[in-house]
């Protein structure tokens, strides 16, 4: 395991950005983020639309080498390690570093598959059924379909296949799990699942949340991240990070008028 790049008030820091720009192609989409995700919490993205968050969020992971027009200035440290140095194997990061998307996106396979899928690639070899298990259980899924595990996951109503995939995830065994609008496809019960779901899996895991719903972060999160979005000098709109503190301070008392006004409601 690498070492670790600082600690805040006793915990560690697990993910860095210093100084990053992001752009695609000359459009300048993010720009000079610094910012530090502890480990072992909840951290909330939230903002208006186009503000980067996701284009944030995927650049922990790398999922963002698959745009064409895709470059990022600056450093992304994981630990102690930047993930876009030229030695770094984006598939490794991405199995470190999971991801949860808007819509359940579970594979056309059975229960059982969607999880076994990626410990086999990884050349998982201890007991297959038994990870199917823990992962099922770890996503408070496994009574629901233990005994369906051969079924199309498509069966699976919207809520249990978010789930599915949060178990996938979990399945190869992340240090990090990152998640974008995670419940936006969900009804109330299924977003109440998932949300007391990320609640158990900061235990184990350390979790990025991209979010529109601002009770869902005040609710689920640790520390938040204001972003907002400003016309730069090359004419663009690109977007920049507002205040980052711990969640009840940043609904309660934030100290950036902006923020203020976004927590309030009274925003645009
Ligand atoms: N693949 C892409 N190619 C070009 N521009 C992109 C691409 N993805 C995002 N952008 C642009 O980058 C900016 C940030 O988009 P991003 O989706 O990260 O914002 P967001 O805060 O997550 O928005 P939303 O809340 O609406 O999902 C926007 O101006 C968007 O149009």
């Amino acid at each position: 395991m690498a070492t670790n790049i600082s600690t805040v008030n006793g915990t560690d820091t697990v993910l860095r950005t210093e100084n990053l720009n992001i752009y695609y192609g000359n459009f300048l989409a993010v720009r000079d983020i610094w910012l530090d995700i502890p480990k072992n919490r909840v951290t909330a993205f939230i903002g208006p639309s186009g503000c980067g968050k996701s284009t944030l969020l995927r650049c922990y992971n790398r999922l963002n080498d698959l745009i064409e027009s895709f470059r990022a200035e600056g450093k992304v440290y994981y630990y102690d390690k930047n993930l876009y140095a030229p030695d770094i194997d984006p598939v490794e990061v991405r199995r470190r570093i999971g991801m949860v998307f808007q819509r359940p996106n579970p594979f056309p396979k059975s229960i059982y598959d969607n999880i076994a899928f990626g410990a086999r690639i990884n050349g998982y070899k201890g007991n297959m059924d038994e990870l199917v298990e823990r992962s099922l259980k770890q996503a408070a899924l496994w009574d629901e379909v233990k005994d369906k595990l051969r079924q199309s996951a498509f069966a699976l109503s919207g809520g249990q296949q978010q789930r599915l995939c949060i178990a996938r995830a979990i399945a190869v065994q992340p240090e990090i799990i990152l998640m974008d609008e995670p419940c936006s496809a969900l009804d109330p019960i299924s977003t109440l699942r998932v949300e007391e779901l990320i609640h158990e899996l900061k235990e184990k895991y350390t979790i990025v949340i991209v979010t529109h719903n601002m009770q869902q972060a005040a609710r689920v999160s640790d520390k938040t991240a204001f972003f907002n979005v400003q016309q730069s000098d090359k004419g663009g709109r690109s977007g920049y990070l507002v205040e980052y503190d711990a969640t009840e301070l940043i609904f309660n008392n934030p100290q950036q008028q902006d923020t203020k006004d976004y927590v309030s409601g009274r925003f645009g």
